[in-house]
């Protein structure tokens, strides 16, 4: 079955969204939906628009018009934090991680930043057993179970963005917006990613954006097209890649580089 048939209702849906940057429109008019067991993939050139519609989603920049729905509910004014909370959790285009802790210590620093105790500034760290417990198990989760004693800046590049990947596993997100997962990494290292991503599906909805076209048409149960901030197709990926006129704006000149 295809995402064309997946009438359950979005977990996470942009309706409308539009941020203008003076007199930019660097997303323009658009909507898109996420469901739990799909990989939802948003391409285009450089500059379509494709982090600015994650930074909406995510809530570090809010929209200039248009809505963004968590289970229905309107979240358009929610800032970060408080969407984070609600279970949408995002990975970024630069790397994030701190290189002189070890892998285990970055993801319960990572658990401990996003539950709201204030109060957890008093404890010792290490003695915060329930953020360990969930670290551990977004460690798993990631595929870096073994690696969790190793010092973060001491790993392949392949293996920080699997950890990146852990930090975002480890607010116990049910969304996942991932900014370039792939970018940087050996075909290995894109397997290994694309087979994490594969697995983490069936219980999160995800939102990928990439410019690896191989990855995404390997990966992907859906695909939109971004050109200019707007959404030109938004489909199966065989119905994209046949596409004519995402073959004219975007796939041609992929090909052509
Ligand atoms: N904070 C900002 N202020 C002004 N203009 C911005 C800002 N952020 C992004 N833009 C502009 O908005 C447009 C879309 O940028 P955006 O980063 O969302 O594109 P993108 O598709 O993610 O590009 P890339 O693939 O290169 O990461 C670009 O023209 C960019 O210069």
């Amino acid at each position: 079955m295809t995402s064309m048939s997946n009438a359950s209702r979005p977990l996470l849906q942009a309706l409308q969204l539009t941020r203008q940057w003076g007199g930019l429109k660097a997303v323009n008019n658009v909507s898109l939906d996420l469901h739990v067991g799909e990989v939802h993939a948003v391409i285009g050139t450089n500059g379509a628009g494709k982090s600015t519609l994650i930074n909406m989603l995510s809530g570090e920049v809010p929209p200039s018009a248009g809505e963004v729905r968590l289970d229905g509910q309107d979240i358009s004014r929610w800032p970060q934090p408080k969407r984070a909370q609600a279970g949408i959790g995002r990975s970024y285009q630069r790397t994030t991680i701190y290189p002189s802790f070890t892998v285990l210590e970055n993801c319960r620093l990572a658990a401990q930043a996003s539950k709201q105790r204030p109060w957890a500034i008093w404890e010792r760290a290490a003695l915060c057993s329930h953020s360990v417990g969930i670290a551990q198990e977004a460690l798993e989760a990631a595929g870096l179970a073994n690696s969790a004693h190793l010092t973060a800046g001491s790993m392949s590049h392949g293996q920080k963005r699997q950890l990146e990947i852990a930090m975002c596993l480890a607010t116990r997100p049910r969304v996942l917006l991932l900014d370039e997962p792939l970018a940087g990494m050996g075909a290995e290292e894109t397997d290994r990613m694309l087979a994490l991503l594969h697995r983490l599906k069936a219980s999160h909805a995800i939102l990928l954006v990439e410019h690896d076209m191989d990855a995404v048409f390997r990966v992907a149960d859906r695909i939109t097209v971004m050109v200019n901030g707007q959404v030109i197709a938004s489909d199966a990926p065989e119905a994209i890649r046949t596409n004519p006129e995402v073959q004219v704006a975007y796939l041609g000149e992929a090909n052509a580089h």
